[in-house]
């Protein structure tokens, strides 16, 4: 195990970025939801850089792109819908694992960390994306974007599942690939861990001053 490990009991992870390669499934969702509401659809690799605060975020963000301004508030609910409606529809169509992923989950697991997934995902899509591969029996705890009163980066939901297990934020771990991630972290007391990998703005996660930056989650597990 990783030193960072050391005197640690419970392990949290992001999801998206972190875990899975979820943006060509929700760039398709996304696509399919501006041509519904009439709307150019922008590229993959925009909503890269869209991806973090949630789903509703990501919807405004993609109308604020197509529009040049911001949506009213009708607009924005039917695309949100229609994205809900799409994703849900095909959220593993394109996904992937991040390579390590599953080897490092199920070696963690067996060393007797409980471990707990906190995205800013809306919830109902949490359960089929970790099903499809095989690995939501590993996670004692699901945490949603829309599961509490706050998400990332608001510490609330990790303080929340510590809570829970009844484990100190000093012997806890956040494992992400953004700023959300990290800034939720720090704001809990938790250890911080970074994939660089994943979808952070466009920006370094270096800027976030993780405690730890790996490669890989196998890192972690070596
Ligand atoms: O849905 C998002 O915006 C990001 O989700 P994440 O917190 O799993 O990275
Ligand atoms: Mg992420």
């Amino acid at each position: 195990m990783h030193a960072i490990l050391q005197g640690k009991r419970l392990i949290a992870f992001d999801l998206d970025g972190t875990l899975i390669d979820s943006v060509p499934d929700l760039a398709i969702a996304v696509q399919r939801s501006l041509s519904d509401v009439g709307l150019p659809a922008p590229s993959e690799e925009f909503v890269r850089d869209w991806v973090g605060n949630g789903a509703q975020v990501l919807v405004e963000r993609a109308l604020t792109w197509a529009l040049s301004e911001a949506p009213g508030q009708v607009l924005q609910t039917t695309a949100y819908e229609a994205f809900m409606r799409h994703y849900g529809a095909a959220p593993n169509a394109l996904t992937r694992l991040y390579p390590g992923v599953r080897t490092a989950l199920h070696d963690l697991h067996k060393a007797g960390y409980p471990l707990v997934l906190i995205t800013n995902k809306p919830e109902r899509f949490i359960a089929p994306i970790l099903s499809h591969f095989d690995l939501l029996s590993l996670f004692t705890h699901c945490i949603g974007g829309d599961t509490l009163a706050e998400k990332k980066p608001s510490p609330l939901p990790l303080l929340h599942v510590a809570q829970q297990l009844d484990i100190p934020p000093s012997a806890s771990v956040m494992v992400g690939d953004s700023r959300h991630d990290i800034a939720a972290g720090k704001a809990a007391g938790f250890t911080t861990v970074a994939l660089p990998y994943g979808y952070n703005h466009g920006e370094p996660i270096e800027h976030s001053q993780p405690d730890l930056i790996i490669s890989s989650l196998l890192a972690l597990t070596e």
